[in-house]
């Protein structure tokens, strides 16, 4: 196809609006997206095939809002933009907005505003302070496939030893010795944190990068994005995302901007 200034591909034309949001309605069914390894915000239990999570409770209340029930599409961070376009009406997950993904998609409002930050072993701690302290031939960073971590330790850690590792047991590997540090989303570092003795924040109020998180609404229907954003606003606002947070996270605060 075309390409712009940047070298990216231009649509040569704009796809016929849809009407998403009745379509919904209609058929009584919401399908949403979710990688199901990234607690708090989406955990699939492998046993019970059950998710839990901030988002897929939030995602829940959604779709309880519209009278309708939700189809969940299991994806991973390396196939979400794939499965969202053919198969989702929303994804959701502790995803990172970023301008990449929103050549594709639209987000919501924000919901958390963020950053990378390290998370190591707490006795090592003091060793990861900085992006050069990480950049270091001898340092190895673990992250998973295919998300923003992996671009961020790409970008920012050329030196330094990459290992990529299945998400949901990362932090065991790292608790165990098998990497010295992962450079993440700031929520999740406090979340973990505060969920194994052995791991500890090593610049818990900073961050390397700003970034917001949001759910991923397709660009088909203006009219869908406006009634998702809207139920979203009231429900950061009257108190329903605070109360479904606190069994996950009790007193911390995930976002930056409290
Ligand atoms: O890609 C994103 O948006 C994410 O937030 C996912 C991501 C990542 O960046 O790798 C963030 C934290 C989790 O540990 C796993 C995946």
């Amino acid at each position: 196809g075309d390409t712009n200034d940047d070298g990216h591909e231009v649509e040569a034309a704009q796809p016929q609006e849809t009407d998403r949001l009745q379509q919904v309605l209609d058929a009584g069914e919401l399908a949403v997206c979710t990688t199901g390894d990234y607690p708090p915000f989406t955990e699939l239990d492998e046993d019970t095939d059950e998710l839990t999570g901030i988002d897929v409770d939030m995602a829940q209340h959604l779709a309880d809002t519209m009278g309708v029930d939700i189809e969940w599409v299991n994806t991973s961070w390396d196939s979400l933009m794939e499965d969202f376009l053919a198969s989702c009406d929303v994804a959701v997950g502790g995803i990172s907005m970023n301008p990449d993904r929103a050549e594709q998609v639209f987000f919501t409002e924000p919901i958390l505003e963020d950053g990378k930050t390290p998370i190591a072993r707490c006795e090592n701690a003091a060793n990861y302070q900085s992006i050069n302290d990480i950049n270091q031939p001898d340092v190895t960073s673990i992250f998973p496939e295919g998300g923003t971590n992996q671009e961020f330790a790409e970008a920012n850690y050329p030196d330094g030893e990459l290992v990529t590792h299945a998400n949901l047991a990362i932090f065991d590997e790292l608790a165990a010795g098998n990497a010295d540090v992962m450079t993440t989303d700031r929520a999740e570092v406090l979340y973990i944190a505060n969920e194994y003795d052995a791991l500890c924040a090593t610049l818990p109020d900073e961050t390397f990068d700003y970034s917001l998180m949001g759910y991923m609404l397709p660009q088909d229907d203006a009219t869908f994005k406006h009634y998702v954003d809207q139920w979203l606003t009231i429900a950061l606002n009257d108190g329903t995302y605070e109360d479904i947070a606190e069994p996950w996270v009790g007193n911390v605060e995930l976002s930056m901007d409290n």
